[in-house]
């Protein structure tokens, strides 16, 4: 790092970070400023499609799997095919991961079970979707399931049948097994005597109380006979290779749809804490304490519990980060210098709508910025799940198309905050956050020609509602003032997606529709390329 970065954040900081690559710096070096005819808000949807489509379900399955003549190589890693492969999947993009696995190494397919949302195929030919959709003589069987996200006896179903077809396989066999978020109510597998509805109070009483996807996928790992490695165990000795599309922050294979190809051991003191910690200890059905009782006794009765995870190999193929990193290099392409802070934003979204509204002055500042934002920022920062490290890096990216004019730049950041929701309006956390950066922007005096901000759910839908996100700049509250929308009602009615419904005639929505995908969200914050002053 320079000494003009060092002088302008707290040392305490730079000297606890250690040499770490600089993703985009190079970019800083090479790059003169390119001008684009197209409008911020067409760049800035056009940079959120790129997220999106480097994180297709065909797309990162193609890219994963190389096939050469009778072998098949992922991950570094050879595997011999003998008409030995059988296949399984469960989660929401796992159809279109299906549709392409079966064309690549379809002609050594043996049999294969996926489970997927419920009325997907369907949605997908209304789409004119196809490509994703399983050919009419497709070895593969496809069982919808978990209406509206819930395990239900459809999705119970296939998760018998995935058990079933794991369980028959030998040695010789190899097992791919394609995993994507939503992949816990789409393979519901309780331990006896546990029933499915026993299972489903259990963890919709934590999701209503705010559990973690964290602490949620502990307890269905504890509670199932599939999930915290179940599967591979039910497959050995096949060889197991699982490819994993993340949408958990931090892409922990054990916790995407509860690792099912991921051994883990249940420690009875963590789950107990967490049963405790929402107050459901007292409410658990006598089934539940029996279970809980004998922990990782849970696969006994049909093989003998031994550790089979030499046999497994866990792919993570795309995720977050991945998108980021495509959506940055369509910004370069389109004029912007990109910078990618965090593809790990978490917490409420007021914090982090703060986080962007500092940065943006941090960028937008023609002098030397005032020394209290990047205190502020290094201090609000590890609130919203960004490392120290990740602020500097981008500040010093900030600071040098400041100083050396750079011309504009894209600052990329992706996760999952959250909403408290305190009304009863439609709305999602991208709308609710872009609203909130709206009204951050507007402090910087800078509209129409200020930064623009974007925040969108990659998988094409926030909350309940049909759009993904949406896109704003500092002069939202007086749009909406001229247009007779109290901007401050709607946000405590978390009424986010009828304001901008009703703004402009929808205008600033971001409607992608369906895209087959989910790695949570991305945010963009793109900041002009003139200097301007701010006092
Ligand atoms: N009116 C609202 N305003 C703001 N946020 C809302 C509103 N209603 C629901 N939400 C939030 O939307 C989230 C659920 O929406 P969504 O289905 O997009 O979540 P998700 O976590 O992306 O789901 P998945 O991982 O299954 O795609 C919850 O975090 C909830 O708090
Ligand atoms: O299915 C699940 O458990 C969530 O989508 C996280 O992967």
């Amino acid at each position: 790092m320079d000494a003009e970065v060092k002088k302008k954040v707290p040392t305490t900081v730079l000297s606890s970070q250690k040499d770490k690559s600089m993703p985009f710096l190079h970019l800083v070096a090479r790059r003169k400023p390119t001008f684009c005819k197209m409008s911020m808000d067409t760049r800035a949807r056009e940079v959120f499609a790129a997220a999106v489509e480097a994180v297709q379900p065909d797309t990162v399955v193609c890219q994963s799997i190389e096939r050469k003549e009778d072998s098949v190589v992922i991950d570094g890693r050879t595997f011999t095919l003998k008409h030995n492969l059988h296949l399984v999947g469960f989660g929401k993009a796992v159809l279109g991961m299906a549709a392409e696995v079966e064309r690549i190494v379809g002609d050594h397919l043996v049999k294969g079970v996926i489970s997927v949302p419920h009325g997907i195929q369907q949605t997908l030919q209304q789409h004119g979707k196809d490509h994703l959709l399983l050919k009419e003589n497709s070895r593969i069987k496809v069982i919808e399931g978990a209406k509206h996200n819930l395990p239900d006896p459809d999705a119970q179903k296939a998760a018998e049948e995935i058990k079933h077809l794991a369980s028959e396989l030998t040695e010789k066999d190899l097992l791919i097994v394609l995993i994507s978020g939503g992949g816990s109510a789409l393979l519901p597998a309780p331990i006896p005597p546990i029933t499915l509805q026993e299972k489903l109070d259990v963890t919709c009483r934590l999701a209503g109380a705010g559990a973690t996807i964290q602490e949620l996928n502990t307890i269905r790992r504890a509670l199932s006979l599939l999930k915290g490695g179940g599967l591979a165990h039910h497959a050995h000795p096949a060889q197991v290779v699982a490819l994993i599309l993340s949408d958990v922050i931090g892409d922990p294979i054990d916790m995407i749809a509860s690792g099912p190809t991921v051994m883990s051991r249940v420690w009875p003191e963590e789950v107990l804490s967490i049963l405790e910690r929402y107050k459901l200890l007292n409410l658990l059905p006598t089934s539940v304490k029996e279970v809980l009782d004998k922990p990782n006794s849970r696969w006994k009765e049909n093989k003998e519990e031994s550790d089979t995870s030499g046999h497994v190999l866990n792919a993570v193929i795309g995720s977050n980060g991945v998108a980021l990193k495509h959506a940055g290099l369509r910004a370069r392409e389109l004029g912007f210098l990109p910078v990618v802070l965090s593809p790990s934003v978490c917490g409420d979204v007021r914090s982090v709508s703060r986080l962007y509204g500092l940065l943006a002055r941090f960028g937008c500042s023609r002098e030397e910025p005032p020394p209290d934002i990047a205190t502020e920022v290094l201090k609000l920062g590890p609130e919203v799940g960004v490392e120290s490290w990740d602020l500097c890096r981008t500040m010093q990216v900030l600071e040098k198309g400041r100083t050396e004019g750079w011309g504009a730049t894209c600052l990329l950041a992706g996760g999952e905050p959250t909403v408290e929701l305190t009304g009863k309006g439609r709305g999602g956390r991208n709308q609710e956050l872009a609203m909130r950066v709206g009204l951050e922007l507007r402090s910087l005096g800078l509209s129409p020609k200020g930064p623009v901000f974007l925040s969108g759910g990659t998988d094409g839908q926030d909350g309940p509602t049909e759009a993904a996100g949406a896109i704003t700049d500092g002069g939202l509250y007086d749009e909406a003032k001229a247009q007779g929308l109290d901007i401050d009602n709607f946000l405590i009615n978390n009424d986010s997606y009828t304001f901008f419904s009703r703004l402009s005639g929808g205008q600033q929505l971001l409607v992608p529709g369906l895209t087959c995908t989910n790695v949570m969200d991305v945010h963009m914050l793109l900041i002009p390329a003139i200097p301007i002053i701010i006092r």
